[in-house]
């Protein structure tokens, strides 16, 4: 069993990856362009260590590159066959933080004897892929787990189970982007900085009421109403989509959103028929002809 939430006559693994990982399942839609991506560690609440982080990361560049695919769902199977408990991500895994990062146990294929610190790569991976990603969260969301959750597109929580706490400065950690600054931009100056500085832990509807979760659903309902969104997403123009996201990223993204924003500008640029006799007229070695494409308004 994937999850208790899961729905096995609704998803297919990605085998090619999905065989290969350890600390995550890898699932795409059987009628949709979706994908679900989920923490497979529910014994530590979804903690991640380095490995997980580099599954989390194949598994986001893989889902990027599927020209079919508009939605990943990022979410935490469970649950817990210790204690029963439910976790979208509890951040960092503590018990191998080591004095430079996170360690790797040794041997796993991008193993560093140094520390890594690489979840924040994967923020930006969630932060610039060009499909909306959804935070399913069934369970806690706590540390670089709810800053995971800040930093996807939307927010869906179980009613019953879904929990949000951040613990960074209770560990000594402190996530200064988009864990914390936009958060701020999400639930303003003042409930931002009482979540960091009490640590208090949020229901799901209080989340909602905050401004950080968009919907909460049964928990039972979790997953179908994720895979119900992510049908909404699909059917809407991709370039529509992808242009949307990278509008509201580019705000606070600074040069970085500019830049990735104009990226899009300029793909679109050149599939004009005035973008293809710019390239034409050098190819042939000829003045290039511009007067039949107008100076628009
Ligand atoms: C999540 C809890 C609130 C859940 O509480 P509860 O339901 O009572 O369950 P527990 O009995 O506490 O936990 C069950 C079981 O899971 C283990 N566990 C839980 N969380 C972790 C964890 N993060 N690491 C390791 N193990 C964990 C727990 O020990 C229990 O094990 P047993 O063997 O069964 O006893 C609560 O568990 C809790 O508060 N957990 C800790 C949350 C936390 O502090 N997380 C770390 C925050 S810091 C962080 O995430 C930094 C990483 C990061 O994102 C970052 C930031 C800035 C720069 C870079 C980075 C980066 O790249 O990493």
């Amino acid at each position: 069993m994937v999850s208790e939430l899961f729905d096995a006559e609704q998803w297919e693994p990605v085998d090619d990856l999905n065989d290969d990982f350890r600390d995550i399942t890898y699932h795409r839609a059987v009628d949709s362009g979706t994908v679900r991506i989920a923490f497979d560690r529910p014994e530590v609440r979804n903690a991640f260590r380095p490995g997980t982080v580099d599954e989390l990361y194949d598994a986001l560049e893989h889902a990027k590159r599927q020209t079919d695919v508009g939605c990943v769902l990022l979410t935490g199977n469970g649950p817990s066959p210790k204690d029963g408990g439910w976790a979208f991500c509890s951040g960092g895994d503590q018990t191998i933080r080591g004095d430079d990062g996170y360690q790797y146990e040794g041997d796993e294929a991008r193993a560093s004897e140094q520390g890594r610190l690489h979840i924040l790569e994967v923020q930006r991976l969630i932060r610039h892929i060009p499909k909306v990603v959804v935070c399913v969260v069934p369970g806690w969301a706590v540390g670089g787990g709810h800053s995971l959750h800040v930093v996807c597109d939307m927010t869906l929580a179980s009613a019953e189970h879904a929990k949000f706490l951040q613990t960074d400065p209770d560990v000594a950690s402190y996530d200064a982007g988009f864990g914390s600054a936009y958060l701020a931009k999400q639930i303003g100056q003042k409930k931002a900085r009482e979540v960091f500085f009490l640590g208090k832990t949020y229901s799901a509807d209080e989340a909602a009421e905050m401004g950080m979760v968009n919907d909460v659903v049964p928990h039972d309902e979790l997953e179908e109403t994720a895979l119900e969104w992510g049908e909404l997403i699909n059917e809407k123009s991709p370039t529509a989509m992808r242009m949307l996201k990278y509008a509201f990223n580019m705000t606070d993204d600074g040069m970085i959103g500019q830049q990735v924003f104009a990226g899009e500008a300029t793909r679109l640029g050149y599939m004009t028929d005035e973008a293809k006799e710019g390239r034409d007229a050098f190819v042939e070695s000829r003045d290039p002809e511009f007067d039949d494409y107008p100076w628009h308004y």
